[in-house]
């Protein structure tokens, strides 16, 4: 079965967004489809658990920061070659600690998103968190 045909995965992922708006991203590992391609830290849903679950999940596997808070914002669907996702993107401002690379991976406090290249399905993300960040329209 090729990935449009499967069943899509469910995917949690956090924008921590610091007072100024800066926005927190970090580079795929060696190892995992898309190695070095910058996203915003997450990870697959697993069975049976919620989605702000497994986000709080990845957050402190990934990087060991306990979120306190978050706001669901918006969902994107996208088929790579390697998976179907269904992204389930939060903005977080309330967090504790900071951020370590527990997987090996690199990551960046970023304002203007320069970092790159970035994962296909988030490259439209950049625009809608501009309007959110640097606006003050959160309806996109
Ligand atoms: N975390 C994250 N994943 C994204 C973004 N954009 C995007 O297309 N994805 C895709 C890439 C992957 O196909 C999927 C995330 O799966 P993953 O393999 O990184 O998840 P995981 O950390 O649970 O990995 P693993 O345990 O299976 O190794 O979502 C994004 O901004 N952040």
């Amino acid at each position: 079965m090729n990935a449009a045909a499967a069943c899509p995965i469910d995917v949690a992922v956090g924008i921590l967004m610091r007072p100024n708006g800066d926005v927190l991203l970090g580079q795929r590992p060696a190892g995992k489809p898309y190695a070095g391609y910058w996203e915003f830290p997450g990870g697959k849903v697993e069975a049976g658990e919620a989605i702000f679950d497994a986000l709080k999940r990845e957050f402190v596997e990934e990087l060991g920061i306990e979120i306190r808070s978050a706001e669901a914002w918006c969902g994107v669907e996208h088929v790579y070659e390697h998976a179907h996702v269904r992204l389930h993107f939060y903005i977080s401002r309330e967090w504790r600690g900071e951020p370590q690379s527990l997987e090996g991976q690199a990551f960046a406090w970023q304002g203007a998103v320069g970092v790159a290249p970035l994962l296909p399905a988030t490259i439209p993300l950049l625009h809608w968190l501009d309007l959110l960040r640097y606006d003050g329209n959160d309806t996109i």
